[in-house]
Formats: structure tokens, sequence, C-alpha cells
């Protein structure tokens, strides 16, 4: 069986991201930037006052000394003329600093009285003056291709005078959950039914991943239902499957798919839960066959359909991060399958991060999955490891997933 690292390794090996489009940056909250964005213009764009006060020339001030005021420079009006010795010239916090001028008295500091101002405090030369391009100069990069967008990064490029940005087309995430005893959440439910929490739970994943999901009705325990539903995915970017992936007469997943010309790459990996994972193409479309247990389902959807979602996005973070923190708990040896264990995290007095697994793990509890803060990582083989000692983790509770 595949290790849970050349499984990502496989699936990510041949995604391509979709082309870009552009959009108002206003509403590129969480998009994907497809080329850099580089400054079109110095920031500041000229050297300007810090403060409200009064433009000098430093070496002019002395204690009680008097200087001439001989005009204004508003924000937006910068003054036109110089400041010769003995002068300075009103100004106010993101003014243009007048040419001759090379410090800031501000007005705290100062006494204005019939055209003359009187220096109490002198500053010291450049004193509160931003100088032209200190934030950043015209062409540098500012937002790199494949950073998700965040509030700052569009503070950044509308300051770098931008209005519209290149970003990655939403990747199109066709979703397939099966089982005869799947009902649409709200739906009577047969004897024996259970309700469908794979398909909106996947979607929301998409969505988080910056996809966007395609819901299918889920398919009956048959091929050629599980064949007919999946038809026409050919425009999608990816096609997620949830359920009839393991060995039960029922699972039918991928005899389902080969008649629409699925090509296996892989089936099953070392991994709990999602050890009957499935890789694969139909066609030049990527798909994951998810365990239909809703928490393997959910896992290998942040271990493989996240990274593979966000590589189809153009994100340049393509995994999650992994963290440290320390055991609150003992856990046993473990055997030949990575193990994603359901943990809460709490803090040490020291501040560091505590993660404590859930003791029952089954892999069809949505609730301890609902409240896990982190993932513990074991990994295949690992020795029985004692509370206090550090353990590798994946956040949950700082994902909003
Ligand atoms: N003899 C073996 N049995 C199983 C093995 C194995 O290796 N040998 N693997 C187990 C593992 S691990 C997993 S995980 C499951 C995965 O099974 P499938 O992917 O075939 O999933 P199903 O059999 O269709 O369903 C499993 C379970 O999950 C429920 N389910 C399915 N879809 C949904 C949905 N959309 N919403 C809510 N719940 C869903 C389903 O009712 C079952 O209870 O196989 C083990 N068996
Ligand atoms: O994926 Mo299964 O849930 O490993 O138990």
């Amino acid at each position: 069986m595949l290790s849970v690292a050349e499984a990502q390794a496989r699936i990510l090996a041949d995604l391509v991201p979709t082309g870009p489009e552009l959009v108002p940056l206003a509403d590129s909250w969480g998009r994907i930037a497809a080329a850099d964005i580089a400054a079109r213009l110095d920031n500041p764009p000229a050297d300007v006052s810090a403060m409200d006060g009064y433009a000098v020339r430093a070496a002019d001030c002395a204690p009680g000394g008097v200087l001439s005021l001989v005009g204004e420079s508003p924000a937006g009006h910068p003054f036109p003329g110089r400041v010769g010795p003995g002068e300075t010239v009103r100004i106010y916090t993101g003014s243009v600093v007048p040419e001759g001028a090379d410090a800031i008295l501000i007005q705290e500091n100062a006494q204005e009285a019939g055209g003359a101002v009187t220096v109490a405090v002198p500053p010291g030369a450049g004193q509160h003056i931003r100088r032209l391009g200190q934030d950043f100069a015209r062409g540098q990069v500012v937002v790199p291709a494949g950073r998700a967008l965040t509030a700052r990064d569009i503070g950044l490029a509308a300051a770098a005078n931008h209005a519209w940005v290149a970003v990655r087309r939403r990747p199109v995430v066709v979703i397939l959950s099966t089982g005869d005893e799947i009902a649409l959440p709200g739906d009577p439910i047969a004897p024996g039914g259970i309700a469908n929490s794979n398909t909106p739970m996947l979607a929301a994943l998409v969505r988080a991943c910056g996809g966007v999901p395609v819901m299918l009705p889920s398919a009956r325990d048959s091929a050629a239902d599980i064949a007919r539903l999946a038809q026409g995915i050919e425009t999608a970017d990816l096609l997620l499957t949830a359920g009839g992936a393991s060995v039960g007469r029922y699972d039918l997943v991928q005899q389902g798919l080969e008649r629409i010309g699925l090509a296996v790459d892989f089936w099953k990996i070392a991994m709990r839960p999602g050890k009957p994972l499935m890789h694969g193409r139909i066609g030049r479309v990527p798909v994951l066959g998810l365990p239909g247990n809703p928490v393997a389902a959910l896992v290998c959807g942040l271990m493989f359909a996240l990274p593979a979602i966000r590589t189809l996005a153009g994100h340049a973070e393509r995994t999650l991060p992994e963290d440290l923190a320390t055991l609150g708990g003992n856990l046993p040896e473990n055997d030949r399958r990575a193990d994603f264990l359901r943990a809460t995290l709490s803090r040490a007095p020291d501040g560091g991060l505590v993660a404590t697994a859930f003791n029952r793990q089954d892999s069809a509890m949505l609730q301890t999955l609902a409240r896990s803060q982190a993932l513990i990582m074991r990994a295949p083989h690992a020795p029985p490891a004692r509370a206090g000692e550090t353990c590798r983790v994946v956040r949950l509770d700082t994902l909003a997933i």
C-alpha cells in the first residue's frame, strides 16, 4: 500500500492550474493571484509629512528661534515653492514636504503668531518625514502569484494602483456520493437508511479550498447508476466520489466509473482513516474516490482533495501546514498505517499546544470530528508515546473548514 506522501505526490503530479480571469480588486478576497502583482507607482509617491506641523530646515531650528511662515502645503496640494533659510511652511499628515525642508516641527513643539513660528523643541534632521518609496517602489512585486488574497493584500494592491487583478478560475469539483442507504438530509429515511452527510460536508470543503462544488444526486449501489450519474464530468476539473470504495460486493465505484473510461492509478493507501482511497482519471479529469465513512471522507478530503483543489486553483501552498504539540495522553504503538487521530487542543502553562486524542476514533463518528481541533499524525509503526512527548499535528481550529 502507498504511503500518504506517495499518494499525495501521485495525485498532485500532473494537475494543471486553471486559467486566469480578471476580477475587480474589491471582489478578489480569497482568490489566487494568477500572476505577480507589481506596483504601478512608488509609495509614498513623494517625501511626505508623517505629522501635522511645519516643514523646516532642521539646521535653522534652535529652541526659541523664530522662522518666517511662507506658505502652506495641504494634503493633495503641494506647496509650489522652496523653503529657504529661516523659513517654514505649514504642513499636515500626508502632505508633500516642500523642497528645501528636511524635517517636520510638530505643532505641539511650536507657536505660530502673526506669520512667524517660534520653535520650542527643534526636530532632528529627517524627523517625521516618510521617504518616497519607503513602503514600496514602482515595479516591485507586492503580491506574488499563487497567493490567496487577504484583505491586507487587497489594500496593498490598491495602494499599488490596481483596480483589477488576474486570478485563477475557481476549479469546478463534482461530488458524487453513493449508497442505497443514503437519503437527502431532511427527506424521509427508509429502514436501514442514513442521511447523506458526505455530500454537503465535501461541498463545504471544496468551497473552503477555493473551488466551486457541483453536488450530484447520490447514486444507487449499482455500477450502471454510478456511470449514469458521472456522465458529463468531462467539463469538470475534479471528480470526488464518496463511498463504495472498499471491498464489499456493493462497493462499485471503480466498476461504475470504468464504464465511462476510468483508468485507476492507485487504490488503497497506508492510512487510517482512509485506507480504500482511490485515484485515477476519466479522460483528462482527475478522480479521487474517497471512502464512505464520513470521517475518512473528510480526513482524506483534507489530505488529498484539499491539495488537489489548491493545486488546480494555482495556490502556492498546496498542503496543510504541520505543527508540533505536546501529547495530552498516552498513545499505543501504531500499526503499518499512518494514523490521523481526532484530538482537542489546549494550552500548557508555558503557552505551548497540548493535543489530546479522543478515546474513540470510529470513522463514522461525526461529532468528534466536528469537535476536534487538530489531527494528531502518527507515522506507520510509531512506538508507544507517553503524555508530554512531542507529536505532529494538523490544526483544524485555525482552518475555516
Ligand atoms: N472487509 C473489509 N471491510 C472494510 C474495509 C476493508 O479493508 N475490508 N475497509 C473499511 C474501511 S477502512 C472503510 S473507510 C470503509 C469504506 O467503505 P466504502 O468507501 O466502501 O463506503 P461504504 O461501504 O459505501 O460506506 C461506509 C459507511 O459510511 C456510510 N456512508 C457512506 N456514504 C455516506 C454518506 N454520503 N453520508 C453518510 N454516511 C455515508 C455508510 O452508510 C457506511 O456506514 O469500509 C470498511 N470496510
Ligand atoms: O477509512 Mo476507514 O474509516 O480507515 O476506517
